[in-house]
């Protein structure tokens, strides 16, 4: 089975490399997504058997500034990479995220909840989730949240850098949701891409995040206990943490229709401690 995979060098991306070393995977330079047209190109040309979209814009805050060019990535790109598979026959496989949904109230969004972005990022992603099935393919929109490895930009990684001059953060604690191990995103990705075939009775908007729900000063406190850093996490509420977006108080996500493909919950702290164990952190 050939996969064509879009992003080389993005969290998920760099987990997917690792697990299927003979994708066909294409970074910016092969396939820029603010060109759509050349994305549904590059799946013409290549005849895949199933295609697994890992790259996007996410810079959360710099979308509030670049929302049109947010948009064409996360919305118009992965659109035309569906158009493609959808031509062929082959299944397509995207990825969404938590910030799709407003954040109100405490249950668990499930995948039918409606959505209302607070931000222009969520607001580009779910452009993305409207026009992957307007294709008419058989796709799965896999909706992720709060994404962690030992590569890339994330909150880990932030987290251990300001633990090498600070000994207190505040963090907020009443964003809750499930922090992701790439890792796990990248094993799902891929048992999705086996199991969807061209079948589109399986198609549709799944859910996947880290288990147990935590608040980001949660995931911060379990980060410098397993590195063993002695970094003091003061809670605070999102408005003592002004940023340009406004992000989800609630990114708890019902994950449960998800095991139609055999795939349950990871548990994020174990997450945690391969990643550290990767960056050479001690315990
Ligand atoms: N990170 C998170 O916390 C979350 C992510 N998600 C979703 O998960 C998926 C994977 O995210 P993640 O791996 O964390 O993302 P990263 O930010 O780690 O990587 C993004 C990837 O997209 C590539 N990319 C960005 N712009 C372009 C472009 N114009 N043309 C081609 N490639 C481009 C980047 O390439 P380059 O290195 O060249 O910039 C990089 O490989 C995305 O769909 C994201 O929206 C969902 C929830 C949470
Ligand atoms: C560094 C820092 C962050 N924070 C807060 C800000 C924010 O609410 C939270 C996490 O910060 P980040 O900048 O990592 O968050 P953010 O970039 O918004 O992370 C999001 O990225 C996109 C791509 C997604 O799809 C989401 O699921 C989510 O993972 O922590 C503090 O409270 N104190 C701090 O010192
Ligand atoms: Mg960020």
């Amino acid at each position: 089975m050939t996969i064509l995979i879009f992003g080389k060098t993005g969290q998920l991306a760099t987990e997917l490399a690792r697990r299927v070393p003979d994708a066909i995977q294409l970074g910016r330079d092969e396939a820029d997504l603010s060109d759509p047209s050349a994305c549904g190109a590059a799946i013409r040309d290549a005849r895949p058997d199933v295609v697994i979209n890992a790259a996007a814009y996410t810079a959360v805050d710099r979308a509030e500034e670049e929302e049109a060019l947010a948009t064409t990535i996360n919305g118009k790109a992965p659109g035309a990479m569906a158009l493609a598979c959808a031509e062929l026959g082959i299944p397509f496989v995207h990825v969404s995220t938590d910030y799709v949904f407003d954040g109100s109230g405490e249950a668990p969004f499930t995948t039918n909840h409606p959505t209302a972005p607070l931000g222009a990022y969520g607001r580009s992603k779910l452009a993305g989730e409207l026009a992957v099935p307007a294709a008419g393919g058989a796709h799965a929109i896999l909706r992720t949240s709060w994404v962690f490895s030992a590569h890339g930009a994330n909150f880990l990684k932030t987290m251990l850098r300001l633990s090498e001059t600070r000994d207190r953060l505040t963090i907020v604690d009443d964003q809750i949701g499930g922090p992701t191990q790439a890792s796990a995103i990248a094993d799902a990705c891929l048992a999705i891409a086996s199991q969807l075939g061209d079948d589109a009775g399986k198609s549709g908007i799944y859910h996947f995040s880290g288990a147990p729900d935590t608040s980001w000063a949660g995931f911060a406190r379990e980060i410098f206990a397993q590195a063993g850093r002695e970094v003091e996490v003061v809670g605070i509420p999102s408005s003592g943490y002004p940023t340009p977006a406004k992000r989800p108080l609630n990114s708890r996500m019902d994950c449960s229709t998800l095991s139609v493909f055999g795939l349950e919950r990871p548990d994020w702290r174990e997450g945690v401690r391969e990643a550290l164990a990767e960056l050479g952190v001690p315990g």
